[in-house]
């Protein structure tokens, strides 16, 4: 459905140098860099499934996906969506996407919803019973019906990111690029953006590219991800693997009955291990411990806690993908 191959793209910026004199002189005479803001990805995404598409800031998620979506030209390598490539006719390729930028509205301003719809209905050329059928499912999915006569600009965030995904799926799109969906948005509505996302998903086979720094996001509606740092790929695979390549990292939770016993308890030097093999933090009488089982077992770790300090309660868990992700991004590990 959607393929990428050795997707490039650079871009040559203009380096300034200091001052007035630095400024005139680029002026005339500008020293060029090449930025190689996408360099070398291929992944697939194969019919209805959605891909979480992540990686930190600048790692080049939007330049990707400005490619996959044909507004931008790459400087090499190729993408084929639907058996398309954007770049080459891209007046028909539009009706075949549908794209949401969390961070900016493709919607008019003053005009109220309603009458949007009508507009993009026009543009799109969707005829009159596919049109009744479509806002029929839209409204019940992304209840439209409280706000759909107010004007756009009237709309709170989460009623106009609603409007924005019924807009971006108005002509039936079969590839849905959700750039940061939730972004900005409460808990409460960003659980209603993402069920809807989940049943358009579900009810329609909609394909989904989706761009988020929120991993909620992630953990709730991807089984698949995508990571990119840099330019390059770094994993792309489903989110139980990540957790495998981690090895079997466990959480040892307990709370202290006397906080400052924490201290009476050094596992480094009890089980040998290094900071990369055991981290232990305390924040008040809670007490957190992360270890690698393939350095040391669980029942050493509980066991030397428990004949060590006074423990009122203790908890085990298993790794989490935001813990995973977020120590990626800080690169304290690689895969
Ligand atoms: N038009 C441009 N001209 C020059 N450099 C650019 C341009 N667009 C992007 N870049 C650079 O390319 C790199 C990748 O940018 P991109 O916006 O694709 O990253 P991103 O992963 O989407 O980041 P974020 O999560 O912050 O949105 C960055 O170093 C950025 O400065």
């Amino acid at each position: 459905m959607i393929y990428a191959d050795n997707l490039r793209k650079e871009f040559k910026k203009i380096i300034k140098e200091p001052g007035l004199k630095g400024s005139v002189k680029s002026l005339f005479h500008p020293k060029k860099e090449i930025v190689k803001a996408v360099d070398g990805i291929s992944f697939e995404v194969p019919k209805g499934e959605i891909l979480g598409f992540i990686g930190p800031n600048g790692a080049g998620k939007s330049t990707v996906i400005k490619m996959l979506t044909g507004i931008l030209m790459p400087t090499s390598g190729m993408c084929r969506i639907n058996g398309k490539i954007p770049q080459e006719d891209r007046k028909n390729y539009v009706r075949e996407i549908g794209v949401v930028f969390g961070q900016r509205t493709q919607l008019w301003w003053d005009l109220a919803l309603r009458e949007t719809y009508a507009v993009l209905k026009e543009i799109y050329q969707v005829p009159d019973d596919q049109y009744q059928k479509r806002m029929a499912f839209l409204n019940e999915v992304l209840e439209l019906d409280s706000f759909i006569t107010s004007p756009v600009r009237t709309l709170s965030l989460g009623q106009r990111m609603r409007a924005d995904i019924a807009a971006s799926l108005l002509h039936s799109p079969k590839v849905l690029f959700l750039d940061e969906p939730t972004i900005g948005l409460d808990v409460v509505v960003k659980d209603n953006i993402r069920n809807a996302i989940m049943k358009i998903n579900k009810e329609e086979g909609t394909t989904v590219i989706l761009t988020t720094h929120d991993l909620a996001d992630i953990e709730l509606l991807c089984e698949r991800i995508v990571m990119i740092d840099k330019g390059k790929k770094v994993f792309d695979g489903g989110l139980s693997e990540l957790k495998r390549n981690f090895g079997d990292v466990r959480t040892l939770e307990f709370e202290l009955v006397n906080a400052p016993d924490f201290k009476l308890l050094d596992y480094h030097r009890r089980f040998h291990l290094t900071e990369d093999e055991l981290s232990a933090e305390r924040d008040g009488s809670l007490a957190r411990v992360r270890f690698d089982t393939a350095k040391v077992s669980v029942e050493d770790v509980v066991s030397y806690t428990l004949s060590t300090v006074h423990v009122k309660d203790l908890n085990i868990k298993g790794v989490e993908i935001e813990e995973i992700i977020k120590r990626l991004y800080r690169r304290e590990v690689s895969l």
